[in-house]
C-alpha cells in the first residue's frame, strides 16, 4: 500500500504553513526525514498518521484519502512509533506489545492465544521476549524503545512510520533495529522515519525529505539529496565527508579550541589523548 502527500502543508502552531509537500511513499521505500530541531519533522510524522490535521492539502493512504478511513482500518494498514512514550498505565513488556493488535480486534474482544504468540516472536526479534513480565516502568530507556518497536511489529502494518527509531539504543542495537526496518522495507512494507544520524540516514534511507526550520522543503532520490552543501546549509553546520564501502560518512567539522583556551579550561581527566593516573 502507498501513501500520498497531496501537496501536504503541515500546520505548525504559530507559523506560517509550510511548503506543500507532493510525494509518494511506495512499497518497498526507506524515506528518512531529516532537519535540524523543531523543523516539524514529528508534526509531519503525527499528521501522515492522522493524528493532527493538515494546514492544507491531505494524505492519501492507498486509493483514499486518510480523513475517508475508518481509524480502526487505518491502524491496519499505518503503525507508528512514537519518539518518547508516556506511559500512563502499569503494563507489563507483553500487554505494551498486544496493543498491536488493537486494529484488528473488536471492542471488548480479547487477545487470542495467536495475538501473544505474535508479540511474543515480535519481543524475540527485538531481544526483549525474557522481559515479557516486566512492568514497563522498570525497562531502560533502549528496552523500552524496542517494546515500542516490538509493539508495531507486532501491528504488521504495510506503512511503518518510525520517529527516532535508534533513540536510546546502542550501537549493535542501532544496527539491528535498522536491519529490522530494512527488511520490512524489503519484504513489501514502507518506512518512513525521523533521523538526526546522518550516516544512518546514508547507509539505510532510499529517499530523504529535508525540512528546513523556515517552513521549506526538499526531497527525492538519496543520492540527489544526500549533498554536502544542502546538508551544510540544513543544520548550519559545516561537515567533513568521507566515503567508506561505497556510502558516504558525515562528520561534524568543529574549529579546534587554541592553546591557550585549553590550558585556561578547567582540568581534564586527559592528557595527551591518554587517559591521566589520578592515583
Ligand atoms: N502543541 C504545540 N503547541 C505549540 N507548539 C508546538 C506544539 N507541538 C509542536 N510545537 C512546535 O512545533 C515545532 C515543531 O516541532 P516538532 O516536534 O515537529 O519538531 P522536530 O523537527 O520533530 O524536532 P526535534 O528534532 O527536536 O524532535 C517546534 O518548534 C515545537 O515547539
Amino acid at each position: 500500500m502507498r501513501l500520498h502527500c497531496d501537496a501536504l502543508q503541515v500546520d505548525i502552531p504559530g507559523r506560517a504553513p509550510s511548503q506543500p509537500l507532493s510525494l509518494t511513499v511506495e512499497p518497498g521505500s526507506r524515506w528518512g526525514v531529516l532537519g535540524p530541531n523543531g523543523a516539524g519533522k514529528t508534526t509531519l510524522l503525527h499528521t501522515l498518521a492522522g493524528l493532527r490535521p493538515a494546514a492544507a492539502g491531505q494524505v492519501v493512504l492507498g486509493e483514499r484519502p486518510l480523513a475517508a478511513w475508518r481509524r480502526r482500518q487505518a491502524a491496519q494498514h499505518l503503525g507508528l512509533v512514537f519518539q518518547e512514550r508516556h506511559d500512563d498505565f502499569p503494563a507489563t513488556v507483553l500487554e505494551t506489545a498486544l496493543i498491536g493488535r488493537h486494529p484488528f480486534l473488536h471492542a471488548w474482544q480479547n487477545e487470542s492465544a495467536e495475538d501473544a504468540a505474535r508479540a511474543h516472536q515480535a519481543l524475540d526479534q527485538l531481544g526483549i521476549d525474557h522481559l515479557a513480565e516486566r512492568p514497563l516502568a522498570t525497562l531502560s530507556g533502549g528496552e523500552r524503545q524496542r517494546v515500542s518497536i516490538a509493539t508495531v511489529l507486532t501491528q504488521s502494518p504495510d506503512i511503518w512510520l518510525v520517529d527516532e527509531p535508534t533513540n536510546h539504543l546502542d550501537l549493535h542495537h542501532q544496527v539491528e533495529v535498522m536491519g529490522l526496518l530494512d527488511h520490512q522495507a524489503r519484504s513489501g512494507r514502507a518506512v518512513v522515519m525521523c533521523l538526526h544520524d546522518l550516516n544512518l540516514a546514508a547507509r539505510w534511507c532510499d529517499h530523504l525529505l529535508l525540512l528546513y526550520p523556515d517552513g521549506t522543503a526538499c526531497w527525492g532520490p538519496r543520492d540527489d539529496i544526500l549533498v554536502t552543501s544542502t546538508l551544510e546549509r540544513l543544520y548550519r553546520q559545516p561537515l567533513m565527508t568521507a566515503e567508506i564501502d561505497g556510502v558516504p560518512v558525515f562528520l561534524p567539522r568543529v574549529t579546534a579550541p587554541s592553546s591557550s583556551s585549553l590550558s585556561s579550561s578547567s582540568p581534564s581527566t586527559f592528557s595527551r589523548g591518554k587517559p591521566h593516573d589520578a592515583t
